[in-house]
């Protein structure tokens, strides 16, 4: 059964961000519409990709998505998917909720009129205590969204992630499950995890489910607090990457087809060889 209705181009912008949110703005739209020169359908930006990323970055940075409160970068990201006509998945940027106070790491998905499609809050949050190598604690000042998302486009089901969520496995199964053909991950992985997952986690989900996966860092700035594992990719339904970054700035663009989706689960055919009578909690 057919799940991405006509070949498309799928473009990762590896950003560099800085401390000034206006300079990232301005970056970022600079980049989106080097993309969309280059034939880019849906485009997809960084974890974090308007501020540092840092706990104690998030209050300072955070912005209000509930009218009447005009989001700076709402605004911005609505209009530049307008102006290049792409499905634009934005990346992530601190959220706070004004009736709660409440602060979220949060995904923003506009068509490419400028129209809101989703809102997705970040699930899983980065709790991690390596000893001598990386303490993250997102849960200090950050709340868990509490659904999942998928993106209804003119090309098929997109499902949503944010980062940590892609070591979840049941959010891709789920949503490939929904029938979606690929699931992006806005992302910031570092130098001890990066190098360790971050390959392996998309390698992982892709061949778990046969579907795309796409996960876009921003570039590694080794004078920030936070230094960014960079190396997105674009991997396909077969586990096999199709395109990837260094750590530098860097836009890449990957076609999606059906035809290789097909391709891959007629060969190996584990979407119709489960044994849900064998593992019935997972079913349920
Ligand atoms: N930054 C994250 O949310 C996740 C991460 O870096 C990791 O899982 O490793």
């Amino acid at each position: 059964m057919s799940i991405l209705k006509q070949p498309l181009k799928l473009a990762l912008v590896q950003l560099a961000t800085g401390a000034d949110k206006a300079a990232n703005l301005a970056r970022a739209r600079t980049k989106i519409v080097e993309a969309a020169k280059a034939g880019a359908n849906v485009v997809v930006l960084p974890e974090c990709f308007n501020s540092p990323y840092g706990t104690n970055f998030f209050p300072q940075y955070a912005e209000s998505l509930t009218p009447p409160t005009a989001s700076q970068s709402f605004s911005a990201l609505s209009a530049i998917a307008k102006e290049t006509s792409t499905y634009l998945i934005g990346g992530s940027i601190p959220e706070v909720d004004p009736t709660t106070q409440k602060l979220y790491n949060t995904s923003l998905v506009f068509s490419p009129a400028g129209e809101l499609l989703a809102t997705h809050r970040k699930i899983h949050l980065f709790d991690i205590d390596i000893p001598g190598k990386i303490r993250f604690k997102e849960s200090e000042v950050l709340s868990p969204g509490d659904s999942m998302t998928v993106v209804d486009t003119e090309y098929g089901k997109i499902g949503l992630g944010i980062c940590y969520d892609v070591r979840f496995p049941e959010l891709a199964m789920t949503a490939a499950r929904k029938g979606c053909f690929a699931m992006v991950y806005p992302g910031a992985f570092n130098m001890t995890t990066g190098p360790l997952h971050w390959s392996l986690l998309a390698r992982a989900r892709a061949v778990d489910n046969q579907i795309y996966i796409a996960l876009c860092s921003p570039a590694r700035d080794m004078n920030a607090s936070y230094h960014a594992w960079g190396h997105s990719m674009v991997v396909d339904p077969n586990g096999e990457v199709m395109q990837e970054l260094e750590d530098s700035e860097g836009v890449i663009l990957a076609e999606l087809s059906d035809e290789r989706i097909q391709e891959v689960r007629k060969g190996i055919p584990v979407t119709t060889q489960r044994r849900f009578d064998v593992y019935k909690d997972v079913a349920n």
